[in-house]
């Protein structure tokens, strides 16, 4: 594949404090032609991971580096959830060991957030720990997944269960793969801009608002904004704490009750969808603590809904999904802790609340 001339891309710097390596994450059109840059003088074997549905892209990523003297080698995934397991982890090990990969060499995570999340999960765990780049292809990729090192894959106890903290070395957004993202797939995304809205930035909520319909697709007028500010969020969180020691919580609005949703749908719902619905309930649960003021609660069903995302689950599944939050990552023995908003861009943690609340909070936004 050639690399054509790039536009210039805007760069936001990752990490670099607290003892973290610093990375950038570029965001423009046509930035493949940065990715040799980024390997590192040593790297000798490439792996390109990506899903099915980007064989082409793949395989021109594969074809250009091989054309540049890597070894180079293209690891097919399953689409979707059906890649974030330990049994596909394992077929990448084996394709590793199968190429003598080393310690200098490097992966390449193509793809939406299941394949970054499950290409650096095999970066961190191959050798413990080699080096990684991210070419995120979905907008959830780009804002989130891609940016921060959280990598890791499902079991059949719980999402994202099993992972590492391994930030790459590298992220490029190249803006141009969305053209050809399945809308549900783009709306999907768009959770997680208006939860970087709601917990730090909520110009991202007025800029959705003023035209909602145009947010939907990437030749919406505010595209690259959005994409940006949302990336901006994260990494200012992450760079002040990589491990989740507090700060970094904030970035799990809503994720209490979405993967236990996710959990209860066998991974076949949206992560977006589940973060969605996860989101107005962490609003209620805000509400009906005395914390977060109607107006604002309000607002989170009427921009979810506004872009097409789902405000509801099913009433009957409480007791299922209350058993999974027990797992959740925030907990800590036997208490639940929740993130919610004290007001917007206010995140805060709320600890132990009576099951009572839990429970009224979950009957608003049972269907
Ligand atoms: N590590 C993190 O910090 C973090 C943050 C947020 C979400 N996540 C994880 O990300 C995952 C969700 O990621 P997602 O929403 O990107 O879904 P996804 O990776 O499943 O991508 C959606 C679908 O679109 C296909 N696809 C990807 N890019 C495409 C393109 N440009 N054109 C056409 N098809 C394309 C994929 O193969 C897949 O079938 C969840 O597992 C979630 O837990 C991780
Ligand atoms: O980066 C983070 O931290 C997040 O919480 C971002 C979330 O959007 C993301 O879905 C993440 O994978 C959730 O992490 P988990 O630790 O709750 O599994
Ligand atoms: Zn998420």
């Amino acid at each position: 594949m050639t690399s054509p001339v790039a536009e210039t891309p805007t760069r936001v710097q990752v990490g670099g404090t607290a003892g973290t390596a610093p990375y950038e994450v570029l965001i423009g059109r046509q930035l493949l032609g940065e990715l040799p840059g980024l390997l590192g003088t040593a790297a000798k074997r490439v792996a390109v991971l990506h899903p099915e549905a980007l064989a082409e892209t793949g395989e021109a990523i594969r074809q250009d580096l091989a054309e540049q003297g890597y070894d180079a080698i293209a690891i097919q995934l399953p689409n979707a959830e059906e890649a974030k397991t330990a049994e596909v982890a394992a077929y990448c090990w084996k394709a590793l060991g199968q190429t003598g990969f080393t310690r200098t060499d490097v992966i390449v995570g193509v793809g939406g957030g299941e394949h970054t999340d499950l290409a650096g999960f095999v970066a961190a765990t191959w050798l413990r720990g080699v080096r990684w780049i991210a070419v995120p292809t979905t907008v959830l990729g780009m804002v989130d997944a891609a940016v921060g090192g959280k990598t890791g894959i499902n079991t059949a106890e719980g999402k994202n269960l099993v992972g590492a903290f391994h930030p790459p070395a590298g992220v490029l957004c190249d803006l141009a793969a969305l053209d050809s993202l399945p809308v549900n797939d783009y709306v999907s995304g768009l959770a997680e801009v208006i939860k970087a809205g709601f917990i730090a930035d909520p110009e991202i909520l007025e800029l959705i608002e003023r035209d909602p319909v145009a947010a939907r697709t990437p030749a919406g007028p505010h595209t690259a904004e959005l994409i940006e500010r949302s990336i901006r969020v994260k990494a200012e969180v992450v760079s002040s704490d990589l491990k989740e020691s507090g700060l970094r919580e904030i970035l799990n609005y809503g994720h209490t009750l979405a993967h236990a949703i996710e959990k209860n749908e066998r991974y076949n719902w949206r992560h977006g969808a589940a973060v969605s619905v996860g989101m107005v309930f962490a609003a209620e649960l805000g509400r009906l603590a005395g914390r977060l003021d109607d107006a604002t609660a309000d607002r989170h069903r009427t921009v979810l809904e506004a872009v097409g995302l789902p405000l509801t689950y099913r009433g009957d599944q409480w007791p299922k999904l209350l058993e999974t939050m027990k797992v959740d990552k925030k907990s800590r023995g036997d208490l639940l802790r929740f993130i919610v908003l004290d007001g917007i861009a206010k995140p805060t943690v709320l600890e132990g609340p009576d099951p009572a609340v839990l429970l009224a909070a979950y009957a608003e936004v049972s269907g």
